[in-house]
């Protein structure tokens, strides 16, 4: 019953994995290596080396560590802690209106934890992760996202399931989203209501651009938008019959691009294509924030100046017909199989015989790191999912696209999949 009690054999296990563990820090300085790899070995060998007492310590301290989190998101602890030196409990306490007992106790969590630091006694600092989140108003909305907003709607599930049964969440109207916030079924999307809320919306805007630069496609070279003959299919050696006609045609349109940090850094990555050939889609309520950040931006923001700006409704007609290229990034993770079928008929009504969908999203592998499937959880709490490469061709299959090419990302990457119409 009782496991690791054999500790000459836990040691035997043990050795291996930290050579592992020591071959994936050597990797680092040949440049060779990552970080995820590091910290996968590391967990490994913690998970071997676990016993029932460790376990239930995991998940006693990581419960608590995320309650207090949530407190000090919420309250705005971590701006209040000075980036450099510490920060008596009393202090700290008068900053954010609370009683020093109080701030104490949940801060020796987090000290506890690893998250935050003490020089000595009754005082508290940064660590490096810490830091990340005081630092970063952006990481701070993705990290409110997940533990603040996502938390107790992911907590509820054992009751959503239970009042609608076991099986896959598929209306949109009907989710544990809409569960946790007493919404009746079968009037609104998770959208409809995040939209109605400026301040979560604000939250998920921000987080989009900042999960932008974890989720990269790496690999993929866009160049092909401005050859003048070459489509992408020609260039993955399909022999399509592109007729190189490109002048005064949309070259790109993104579909539900948010704030539109996906053509940015397509536009950053392929200095030839000119902003104006592109267009940026989305609702009413995230198009008009888009238009009033790009109004105010400098810097690269500024880049999408010439983008033209569109709201639309993607489960209805694409008013864009005939782009060489369409891009749908992220969007179709937060539909079931049926909605998503819908999505792409509608871009592919509108594509021309030799437009390209480029579809970035992850494609789950048996051996995806649990990040991916930590997002297929948090898909399934708006009726959505992450999808395999086989799950991809058959929803191609059934909007009439045909999957050309896969540009595969690495680790939690969004891979870049290829659909050009079916004859
Ligand atoms: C998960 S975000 C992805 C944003 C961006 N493409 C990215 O990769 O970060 C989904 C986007 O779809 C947009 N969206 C939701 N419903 C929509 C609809 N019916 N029509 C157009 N856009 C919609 C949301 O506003 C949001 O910007």
């Amino acid at each position: 019953m009782i496991q690791n009690n054999d500790m000459e054999q836990l040691s035997k296990d043990l050795a291996p994995l930290c050579d592992n563990l020591t071959n994936a820090v050597s990797a680092l300085s040949s440049n060779h290596g990552s970080r995820a790899s590091v910290i996968s070995a590391a967990q490994a060998i913690i998970h071997a080396a676990q016993g029932p007492q460790d376990l239930y310590v995991h998940f006693v301290v990581n419960k608590c560590e995320i309650i207090v989190m949530r407190l000090f998101l919420k309250w705005e602890v971590f701006q209040e802690i000075p980036p450099q030196g510490s920060i008596s409990f009393t202090d700290l306490a008068a900053k954010i209106d609370a009683e020093v007992g109080l701030v104490a106790r949940l801060s020796r969590m987090l000290i506890a934890s690893g998250m935050l630091s003490s020089p000595g006694p009754d005082r508290v600092a940064h660590t490096h992760r810490s830091r990340m989140i005081a630092e970063d108003p952006l990481f701070r909305s993705t990290a409110k996202l997940i533990l603040y907003e996502d938390f107790p709607q992911a907590a509820g599930t054992p009751e959503y399931f239970a009042s609608r049964g076991r099986r896959e969440p598929t209306d949109r109207t009907d989710t544990a989203f809409h569960f946790r916030r007493g919404e009746q079924p079968g009037r609104r999307s998770a959208f409809d209501l995040i939209n109605e809320d400026p301040a979560l919306l604000k939250i998920i805007m921000e987080a989009m651009v900042r999960t932008q630069d974890f989720l990269a496609s790496p690999g993929y070279d866009f160049s092909w938008l401005v050859s003048p003959t070459s489509t992408s299919s020609e260039k993955a050696g399909d022999g399509d019959d592109g007729d190189g006609g490109d002048e005064g045609r949309t070259l790109l349109v993104d579909v539900g691009g948010g704030a539109g940090h996906t053509i940015r850094e397509i536009l950053q990555r392929t200095p030839e294509l000119a902003a104006e050939r592109c267009v940026l889609q989305d609702t009413r309520e995230v198009i008009e924030r888009a238009k009033r950040q790009v109004a105010e931006a400098e810097g690269p923001a500024a880049l999408l100046r010439g983008v033209r700006m569109m709201e639309v409704d993607f489960h209805a007609e694409q008013p864009v017909k005939g782009a060489k290229a369409y891009l749908i990034r992220r969007c179709l993770h937060n539909y079931s199989d049926g909605e998503s079928v819908g999505i792409l008929r509608q871009i592919r009504e509108a594509m021309a015989s030799d437009s390209t969908l480029l579809v970035m999203e992850m494609v789950l592998l048996p051996e995806s790191p649990p990040f991916c499937y930590a997002m297929d959880m948090a898909m399934m709490g708006i009726a959505g999912k992450e999808r395999t490469l086989e799950d991809w061709r058959a929803i191609a299959a059934e909007a009439g696209l045909r999957i050309n090419r896969v540009v595969p990302a690495p680790g939690i990457g969004v891979s870049v999949i290829e659909c050009v119409k079916e004859a």
